[in-house]
């Protein structure tokens, strides 16, 4: 078996008699029923997706940043030139970057894998050189991955995941880096969840009404190029889901859909981050459906394809903070609410150990 089909293999839903004992502890605990309000579901799903309750501590948490280069920014869909990709995996590098500061405060490890960057980057602490190849091709016109590309990017993901959680990484979070990667996002979430290109496309880093009508265009003709033009049905199945991966999404989807499975297959819980992590997680669902049952969506971006996504995967954010910046900066937001909620679980007298009388009515 290949690592990816291995992966897959490894991965299990959530064990229905754990949520229901995490559910019946959470109802013991010393506060009126539900009013932790999302947080009691977040630590009944962690529970019931590691196979025990209380769920292990998230802790401590890896943020891996999958850096990518696009094709597609030939079509003039983003302001920002292709080598700010690269410049910013050096910024990343020298604890620079929003992603740094935010991981510095919440005390999660950075870890920066050039899956697909366009320019040759030296050797660095911290950096993993795992290039597929010099930037994918451009989606507008056809393919913009092999379908070995992809399942290489696949493979770099599952890898990156397996060694942070052998180095003790108890928490995984998603994070990106790649010029035009919102294009590739709102082709993901169109093939996946049937999402019209108008609905799914939003402007990105930040641009103007003539390039967001531009971007529209070319995320249906790269619907066309590819034979997906949105229906109300998925793709079925894990090669149908290769498939659309490899034909709109970029190095850093695939790696970070490799990322998703490989904590889910260790049972040790993703937080994903922004729109790019939701359209990566939408092909790793395709992949193998119980892959979300070990997924948190640390926020809501800004990108309004990001919205179809998450309710396409079940999945409601825990932070809304109009944030659209990626790098895993919304997910590392999210990471203490999580680790908050799992030590509820874990720290929190029962209404018997206490004393305290229940209600009555
Ligand atoms: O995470 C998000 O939801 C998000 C929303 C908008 C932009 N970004 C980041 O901005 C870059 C892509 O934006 P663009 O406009 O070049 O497609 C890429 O590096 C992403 O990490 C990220
Ligand atoms: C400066 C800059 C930083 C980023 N971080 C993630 N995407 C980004 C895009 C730009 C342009």
């Amino acid at each position: 078996m290949s690592p990816l089909e291995e992966t897959v293999a490894a991965i299990s839903p959530a064990d229905p008699a754990v949520l229901a004992d995490a559910r019946a502890h959470q109802e013991r605990l010393t506060k009126p029923r539900g009013a932790l309000g999302v947080l009691e579901d977040v630590a009944v799903r962690l529970a019931g997706a590691a196979g025990r309750s209380p769920a292990p501590m998230p802790s401590p948490a890896a943020l891996a940043i999958f850096a990518g280069d696009h094709g597609v920014h030939a079509q003039g869909v983003t302001p920002w030139p292709q080598e700010v990709t690269t410049q910013m995996v050096g910024n990343f590098l020298a604890g620079g970057a929003v992603a740094n500061a935010f991981a510095a405060q919440v005390g999660a490890s950075v870890t920066v894998v050039d899956v697909g960057v366009a320019a040759d980057l030296d050797d660095a602490p911290g950096l993993l050189r795992r290039k597929v190849a010099y930037g994918t091709a451009d989606l507008a016109s056809g393919p913009a991955m092999t379908t070995a590309q992809a399942v290489a990017a696949l493979h770099v993901g599952i890898e990156t995941a397996r060694a942070l959680i052998e180095d003790g990484a108890r928490c995984l979070i998603t994070g990106d880096m790649g010029i035009a990667n919102t294009t590739a996002s709102a082709a993901l979430i169109c093939a996946f969840t049937g999402t019209s290109p108008e609905e799914a496309t939003g402007r990105g880093t930040g641009i103007d009404d003539e390039t967001l009508q531009r971007k529209i265009d070319v995320v249906r003709r790269a619907l066309a190029a590819n034979g997906l033009e949105p229906t109300s049905h998925e793709p079925a199945g894990a090669a149908a889901g290769l498939r659309v991966l490899a034909a709109v999404g970029g190095l850093e989807h695939a790696a970070i859909a490799g990322f998703i499975l490989g904590g889910a297959a260790a049972r040790v819980p993703v937080i994903l981050d922004g729109v790019i992590a939701g359209s990566a997680a939408l092909a790793a669902a395709a992949l193998a459906p119980a892959v979300v049952d070990h997924c948190v969506a640390g926020h809501r971006s800004a990108e309004p394809g990001h919205r179809a996504a998450l309710d396409h995967l079940g999945l409601r954010p825990l932070v809304d903070l109009e944030l659209r910046l990626g790098e895993g900066t919304g997910g590392l937001l999210a990471h203490p609410l999580v680790c908050s909620a799992v030590r509820v679980m874990h720290d929190v007298a029962t209404f018997d150990a206490a004393g305290v009388t229940e209600k009555e009515i």
